[in-house]
């Protein structure tokens, strides 16, 4: 049964290797660029594999406030048919909530001033500590009037957007250190402004450049013409959006946890449905697993983009399961957790690196690892922007936190396969992202071979 909100939960412990199949549910982020695409669209739409969470149902009511419809076909909840909104004709005053989405609280003001309305975009309490101030300040230099009480300049939640029905655009230069999705939400938008949108990143690095990919990737399936003419500067033109029917990709960061398992089992996983071609971050764990003495091997399905994915575990010569350090291992972002989860199970070192800005995610999740591996045992090394792990850490099972991050839950998970008495705190906050982790997580654990994640 899925405990309620902020219930400890038993991890399951696996006595036994994990050999199992597990289809998984739409991506997070795909489903929310789509949901965007296909509300801002001038043309109606089908979305099919359509991701049910909290992070995608906030999305789906923040668009319908701003008078997007979203009608489930034969009743499925995957499967939407798109009406867009007519953004001028958007009035009123109207509330969104984010939640503690940062798809939903970077994508939605953007949309929200194009139209007509005073739109007031709020979220969970925690979402207040989440960096904003880049993607108001770029809405806010190509026109579009935004305001917080007594906020100046406007840097987080809650905030009013004072919708004008047009957003002039023109030349932006914001630093995107702090989040990929400040550069995302003003490409999504871009097309809608009269003058189109000529975006700089000012600051050094940008994370998560998948994300961008993806963003522009998008953009670009729905008729967008969009230009990176160098590093760091993407010129939207004006013009339509003509989002296509689309099926989602399934979400190949939320396959990290199942694939994390059959490591620390000495297992197998296979992930039905893996795209071969995709801008998807969790795609990464084709070369991160084997960092860490997993086998990888894909099964092109003929004639699609899709195929089978499968990580196999190493054992030893006793059938007991190894896994080595990973070495250094750079901009993992919202796959660091999971990976934390294996560096703390390894029996070498393993670095990860460029993660600072992952301090203004659902928690400060640098802060957050430490403090959890402490409590199984395990002390690790936090840097500024890094995490360090010795590996060869002998654990003892614990409560864990889950900071309401759906990533530090799944991470409690991981470990409660191999670490006996390991409890996690509130893992109902997996449906951030998941439909229900507690159900799929214990027929894997138990045995089950063909898992509906
Ligand atoms: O645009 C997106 O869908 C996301 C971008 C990334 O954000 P950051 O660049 O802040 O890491 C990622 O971590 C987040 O989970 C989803
Ligand atoms: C950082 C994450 O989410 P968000 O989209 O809320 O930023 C995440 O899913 O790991």
């Amino acid at each position: 049964m899925t405990p309620a909100p902020g219930e400890d939960w038993s991890a399951p412990f696996a006595d036994a290797p994990i050999h199992a199949t597990v289809a998984l549910p739409g991506s997070k982020s795909l489903t929310n660029r789509h949901l965007v695409l296909a509300a801002l669209s001038t043309t109606p739409s089908r979305l099919t594999g359509v991701l049910v969470s909290r992070d995608t149902d906030l999305m789906i009511q923040a668009l319908t406030a701003l008078g997007a419809t979203f009608q489930r076909v034969d009743g499925d909840p995957t499967v939407l048919d798109v009406t867009p909104i007519a953004l001028a004709a958007t009035t009123g005053p109207i509330t969104v909530e984010s939640g503690l989405a940062g798809t939903v609280m970077r994508f939605i003001p953007g949309v929200a001033a194009g139209t007509n309305a005073t739109v007031l975009v709020d979220g969970d309490e925690q979402s207040y500590a989440r960096p904003m101030g880049p993607v108001i300040d770029g809405l806010i230099q190509a026109g579009a009037r935004i305001s917080a009480n007594g906020q100046d300049p406007v840097t987080s939640l809650p905030l009013t957007v004072h919708g004008q029905g047009t957003v002039p655009g023109g030349a932006v230069g914001i630093d995107s250190g702090g989040s990929s999705q400040f550069v995302s939400a003003l490409l999504l938008v871009g097309a809608t402004f009269q003058r189109g949108l000529d975006l700089r990143h000012t600051g050094e690095h940008t994370p998560s450049p998948e994300h961008i990919a993806m963003t522009i990737n998008v953009l670009e399936a729905a008729g967008v013409r969009i230009e990176h003419p160098e590093p760091n500067r993407w010129m939207v033109f004006p013009g339509p959006i003509t989002t296509p029917d689309t099926a989602v990709e399934p979400d190949l960061s939320n396959a990290g946890p199942y694939l994390a398992a059959a490591l620390a089992t000495g297992g197998s996983v296979t992930v039905p449905y893996w795209p071969q071609e995709t801008t998807q971050i969790g795609n990464r764990w084709r070369e991160i697993l084997p960092a860490f003495g997993a086998t990888v091997s894909f099964e092109p399905v003929a004639g699609t983009n899709y195929g089978n994915l499968t990580v196999t575990g190493k054992r030893d010569d006793k059938g007991r399961p190894v896994i080595t350090g990973g070495g250094e291992i750079a901009d993992l972002a919202e796959l660091t957790p999971t990976t934390a989860a294996l560096a703390l199970l390894a029996d070498g070192p393993t670095q990860l690196t460029k993660i600072g800005h992952l301090r203004g995610h659902e928690t400060d999740r640098l802060k957050a690892l430490n403090a959890e591996a402490a409590k199984l045992g395990a002390t690790i090394e936090e840097g500024t922007d890094y995490l360090a792990f010795a590996g060869g850490y002998d654990l003892t099972g614990a409560t864990l936190d889950s900071y309401a991050d759906h990533r530090m839950a799944t991470f409690g998970a991981i470990i409660g396969l191999v670490v006996k008495d390991t409890v996690v705190n509130d893992i109902a906050t997996t449906a951030k992202t998941m439909p229900d982790f507690p159900t799929a997580w214990t027929a894997l654990a138990t045995g089950q071979r063909d898992i509906r994640a």
